[in-house]
């Protein structure tokens, strides 16, 4: 299969990197990895250790294959569509964080979109080389009712063929809203206190992280999800546990005063809760902290971006 992932930092260079190994790969990234990945390939360490070669280039325009992830972050995914849309695909396939990236797609290319979580961590390290952080799985489906549930079967065999942990589900705007829940409990709590992921095991973060997570789960129910408040808070806890010593990628970002995936995570959240007359006033708190820290860092829509 010909798979282009657009987006080639930490994510995408650890999926393209692997996927490699089975399929004919085309990165899509920023100098100087770029060069580097067409000079000596692309080096992954960690979990593993392996070496590959993909293709690369800093420019998608016109691009064709038979697979587009988007692995950037989700305020660049209106780019990632408008460069996408130029060129022609058999699916376009998010596995970003956040929610609204698939509509925005959607709204961008002609392909089916499928959706996708990821479990896995990665780090791009230096140019040409990603570090693996964790094992994890992928969990893919179709976003609209339109877009084949057997495209995303077929993407599911074609990750798996490259040793990819890969699941498929019909409900995944349910496993979509699970994670943000997860996501809208432990990124900004981890990134205003400065404290990895393991500190919302204790009071008084944990109490905070979890009011969060139900709260998001309430704006689900209310869009029509299914996801009870038990659900959410179990499943925010068990990542905290899980990762608890990783650095939430909202901390890395504040830390190195880059924007963040704020609005797409708790700005989300509190969208959709102003959309069907609910008040969400724990995700607006931590929307407006880090918002307003984006702001007065210069980063973020007003500031540089
Ligand atoms: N890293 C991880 O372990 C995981 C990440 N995710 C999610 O995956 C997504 C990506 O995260 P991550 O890989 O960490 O982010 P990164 O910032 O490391 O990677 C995104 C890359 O895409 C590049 N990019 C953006 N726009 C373009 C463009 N138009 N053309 C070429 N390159 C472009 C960025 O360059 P530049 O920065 O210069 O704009 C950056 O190098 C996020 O939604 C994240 O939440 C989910 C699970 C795990
Ligand atoms: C699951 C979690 C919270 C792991 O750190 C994550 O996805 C992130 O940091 O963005």
């Amino acid at each position: 299969m010909e798979v282009l992932v657009f987006g080639a930092g930490s994510l995408g260079s650890l999926l393209g990197g692997l996927l490699a190994r089975a399929h004919d790969v085309t990165l899509v990234g920023r100098e100087p990895h770029v060069s580097a990945v067409q000079a000596d390939g692309l080096r992954i360490t960690g979990a593993e250790t392996l070496e590959t070669r993909p293709a690369a280039t800093t420019d998608a325009t016109g691009a064709s294959a038979d697979l587009a992830l988007v692995t950037v972050k989700a305020y660049d995914t209106e780019a990632a569509g408008r460069a996408l849309a130029t060129g022609d695909y058999g699916a376009v396939c998010s596995l970003q964080n956040g929610m609204g990236n698939e509509d925005v797609l959607a709204d961008a290319v002609r392909a089916p979109v499928l959706a996708g979580t990821v479990t896995y961590g990665a780090g791009l390290v230096d140019p040409g080389h990603v570090e693996w952080r964790g094992r994890g799985t992928i969990t893919l489906g179709a976003w609209r009712p339109a877009d084949d549930v057997a495209a995303a079967e077929r993407v599911a065999a074609a990750l798996r063929a490259a040793d990819l942990n890969v699941t498929t589900t019909v409900d995944v705007r349910r496993r979509l809203w699970e994670k943000l829940a997860v996501n809208a409990a432990i990124n900004p709590v981890t990134a205003l206190a400065r404290v990895g992921n393991g500190a919302l095991t204790e009071e008084p973060l944990a109490g905070l992280a979890r009011t969060a997570a139900v709260e998001t789960a309430g704006v689900a129910r209310a869009t029509g999800v299914a996801i009870s408040d038990e659900t959410a808070a179990d499943a925010a806890a068990t990542v905290v546990r899980e990762t608890a010593r990783n650095r939430s990628s909202m901390l890395q970002d504040v830390t190195r005063g880059r924007r963040t995936e704020i609005d797409a995570i708790n700005g989300y959240v509190v969208d959709r809760a102003a959309a069907t007359d609910r008040a969400a006033p724990v995700n607006r708190t931590l929307a407006a902290l880090i918002g307003g820290w984006e702001r007065g860092a210069g980063v973020g829509p007003s500031g540089d971006e």
